[in-house]
């Protein structure tokens, strides 16, 4: 049995024993006599296959991994679609939600308010300090659809670091997951005795601005080398945060970037599949969170590189937020995407000028107002996309494009299945989480998983091999587009808006090279050795660079 990176902990201090990655055999005779390392994948692939629910698999898979590493990275490469969905969106959800029942052993680090003033010395009890180069950190208050779930957002961080490691090769020992705890504002998780965060209310936005400039600050001298990916941070805060740290600090988020990125990927491959131009399409996006605004912005920035005015951009998308759609006449009220976009100091604001009646609530009412090509949801409002909405989608398109991209799976906006018997078959479809392919009036139909999986592992790796001190929006950019030309002949074929989740190390390998040379290009980078490598080296270094599990 190969065993590493088993902590063990002492008298409640933050002492951990590391092992090293190829682990000697243990002493004769603690393995049976007939016990084959290669062949012990197999008996863990049945042992994972025998349990009954997605919750007990994802907590087999959590002790699997830190029984035997190795093994739990060689499920992950050989079954990615099976296991992903497992270890990621959407069991993730659950492992969240029940993270407080669930909890077994330490496997991040968090830190509190209460570490206000000393949060470097908290950083430094991370036992492999040397080596972290990427951090996912959540502060919990927007865990995927679910809401405010505290330090019980601790596995979301965890499962997006282990498809860096499996997706893009990064070490295992370079990843280090990261929950806030600020308090919690979910009145069942305070009422609850085994609840493991502080039982507080979440503080003001003033406390949480010193907190977050302190741990910025801390975190990027603690780990000279780290980049930091925000995670589910409420909208509000996740726009101010990014604002706030990205021309200082390595730092991306994966909400607003990694979607907006994965979005405007899928949708330059469902135009083509639409045939037209992705930048003709009318856009209408459903929810004006951080990743409704983060997309709409990815798109527009798009389309005024390839020809557009911003004005003819911006005039390419209209909002959907919780009071219907957005337009000039309702200035009376802010909208909610507005705060997103004066964070970002960023233009255009989205607000329709065109659009002068009385304020439009009813979705359906909005499509037929607008004749949309493209309906995006990202409203966390389960079965929003109804049989009238598809339908009228259908009326007005030969080839609607219908992405219900909220997370988990059962707050997606619609289903796979239905969307296809409601638009005839015609519909192009991605969703957030994943669906089950089908066969449709005899013809196979593969739905498209519009997650940020795709992005995030290529656009981390890129920019921990070249080194970046920020993240820049043009090597965003390079990441969608690298992911949009990652698809094969076949898969076109299949009219596949994104690749195979098997190739996600090829796919994360292809993006990282687009990152690095967008970074180059933005002068960002520091690893300038790699600036004179042709396309073909650096693609050869990148996948060099990979850890393979032994
Ligand atoms: O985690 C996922 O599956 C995608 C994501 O970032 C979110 O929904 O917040
Ligand atoms: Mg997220």
């Amino acid at each position: 049995m190969t065993i590493v990176l088993t902590p063990y902990w002492s008298n409640g201090q933050q002492k951990i024993k590391v092992e090293p990655q190829a682990p000697a055999p243990p002493p004769a005779g603690l393995l049976p006599p007939a016990y084959i390392h290669a062949v012990h994948a197999e008996r863990s692939l049945l042992q994972l296959r025998s349990k009954a629910t997605p919750i007990e698999k994802n907590i087999f898979l959590s002790q699997l991994k830190d029984a035997d590493l190795n093994t739990f990275y060689k499920l992950c490469l050989a079954n990615m679609s099976e296991i992903t969905p497992l270890i990621y969106t959407p069991t993730v959800g659950d492992a969240c939600l029940q993270f407080s029942q669930n909890f077994r052993r330490p496997e991040g680090l968090f830190i509190s308010i209460k570490d206000k003033g000393k949060i470097g010395s908290i950083l430094r009890n991370w036992p492999r300090l040397n080596e972290a180069r990427i951090s996912v950190v959540t502060d919990g208050s927007r865990i995927l659809g679910l809401g405010d779930l505290g330090v019980n957002g601790m596995p979301i961080s965890i499962g997006k670091l282990s498809l860096y490691v499996a997706g893009a090769g990064v070490r295992p020992t370079s990843t280090l997951p990261i929950c806030l705890d600020l308090g919690t504002n979910n009145q069942k998780f305070l009422d609850d005795p085994l609840y493991l965060g502080l039982r507080q209310k979440r503080v003001s936005d003033e406390e949480m601005d010193e907190f977050m400039d302190e741990f910025m600050a801390e975190i990027t001298t603690a780990f000279p080398k780290l980049l930091v990916q925000f995670e589910d941070f409420s909208t509000d805060h996740a726009f101010a945060y990014l604002a706030r740290f990205r021309d200082r600090y390595p730092v991306f988020n994966d909400d607003i970037q990694g979607t907006g990125a994965v979005v405007l990927s899928g949708l330059i491959n469902a135009a083509a599949i639409a045939n037209i131009p992705a930048r003709n399409h009318r856009i209408l996006f459903f929810g004006a969170g951080s990743a409704g605004v983060g997309v709409a912005m990815q798109l527009i920035s798009y389309f005024t590189l390839n020809g557009l005015s911003v004005e003819e951009a911006r005039d390419r998308v209209w909002l959907v937020d919780s009071k219907g759609l957005v337009y000039d006449g309702r200035a009376a009220e802010v909208a909610e995407h507005k705060k997103c976009v004066e964070m970002l100091t960023m233009e255009p604001d989205f607000s329709r000028r065109d659009y002068t009646g009385a304020p439009l609530t009813d979705l359906l009412e909005i499509i037929e107002y607008v004749k949309p090509t493209a309906l995006m949801g990202l409203s966390t409002i389960k079965s929003a996309f109804t049989e009238p909405v598809i339908r009228a989608m259908a009326k007005h398109n030969v080839r609607p494009i219908i992405f219900p991209l909220s997370n988990p799976v059962r707050l997606s906006e619609c289903e796979f299945q239905e969307t296809l018997e409601w638009s005839e078959g015609r519909a192009i479809f991605a969703s957030g989480s994943p669906f089950p392919e089908t066969t449709f009036e005899g013809r196979r139909r593969i739905p498209g998983q519009g997650n940020n999986m795709y992005i995030f592992p290529g656009l981390g790796l890129g920019s921990i091999i070249a080194r970046v001190t920020s993240v820049t929006d043009s090597m965003v950019e390079a990441s969608a587009l690298g992911l949009a030309n990652s698809l094969t002949e076949e898969e076109r074929g299949l009219e596949l808006v994104y690749p195979a989740i098997h190739r996600i190390r090829e796919i994360s390998g292809h993006v990282a090279v687009r990152v690095i040379r967008a970074a180059q290009k933005a002068g960002v980078d520091q690893s300038s050795e790699l600036r004179s490598l042709s396309d073909e080296e650096l693609t050869e270094l990148v996948h060099k660079k990979m850890w393979y599990p032994c």
